[in-house]
């Protein structure tokens, strides 16, 4: 089976062409091939299939095998990836995922797609709460951004202990489907500094639908504009919410690292 490496600011996925392979047990290859030191290491696998509705389909899988409904990094590199292959020959596509379609425009040059603008749908905002765990108690702000998030504010989310405090809010039994966990720094009104813990695969390099879910709390509250740059440890996006009942759009790079086989 073949597959591509790509991430977007780091959140690393496996990419197999289904246009091409079939990929039997996705979840189980999934665990296996998202293991950095038994596998090729990743954040997830992605396929990248033929849609009925759109001009491509996603379905992905986070590294312990469990599915995701939406990839905010990922959408933009299954962009790059079918417009490069010749399998979407323009630059504005649309790709299906689990949680509806969304519309994408891919900006070009020399042939290779370098950044993605994503229309990332109208985020769902829900009212604060608060919920403990582990002895504390953490306020946080749940946002769906066709998949779940739980949003939480520090003042400092470098000394914040994502390892201990992710796993908590993600498995807590207020989200029996488990949450990907926002933490989030206001650094100032157009720019927000942010860590993920991720749902099935921990805290990851950058998120994209967690990156749209830490502004669409933050944009609600009044704490920034609506126009933001969130920088995550693998780089930064670009999140711009016009209207409370509009879309929200993500900007963001895609990066192709190597193609390979598994082995037989
Ligand atoms: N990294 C992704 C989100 C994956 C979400 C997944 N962990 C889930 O179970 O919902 C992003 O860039 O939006």
């Amino acid at each position: 089976m073949r597959f591509t490496k790509m991430h977007g600011l780091g959140n690393d996925y496996v990419y197999v062409n289904c246009y091409e392979e079939k990929v039997e047990e996705p979840e189980r290859m999934a665990k296996q091939l998202c293991d950095r030191h038994f596998g090729i290491g990743a954040d997830g696998l992605i396929l990248i299939c033929p849609s009925e509705h759109a001009d491509c389909r996603m379905e992905m899988y986070n590294a312990d095998g469990s599915r995701g409904a939406m990839c905010g990094n990922g959408i933009r590199c299954v962009a790059k990836y079918v417009y490069e292959a010749g399998l979407v020959e323009r630059e504005r596509m649309k790709v299906e995922t689990d949680s509806g379609i969304r519309r994408l425009v891919c900006r070009v040059r020399e042939g290779r797609v370098y950044l993605v603008d994503v229309d990332m749908g109208v985020p769902a905002l829900f009212p604060r709460e608060s919920l403990s765990a582990g002895g504390s108690s953490f306020s946080f702000t749940p946002v769906d951004m066709g998949n779940p998030h739980a949003v939480l504010f520090y003042s400092d989310v470098d000394s914040v202990d994502v390892e201990q405090i992710g796993p908590a809010i993600e498995n807590h039994k207020r989200f029996p489907g488990r949450t990907n966990v926002e933490f989030a720094q206001i650094t100032d009104a157009q720019n927000i500094k942010l860590r993920v813990w991720e749902r099935g695969s921990g805290e990851t390099m950058a998120c994209g639908t967690g990156a749209c879910a830490a502004c669409a709390a933050a944009m609600a509250m009044g704490l920034v504009k609506r126009k933001v740059t969130v920088r995550l440890p693998g780089g930064k996006l670009d999140i711009t919410w016009s209207k409370a009942d509009g879309p929200m759009i993500l900007t963001g790079p895609a990066k192709k690292v190597f193609c390979g086989s598994l082995c037989p």
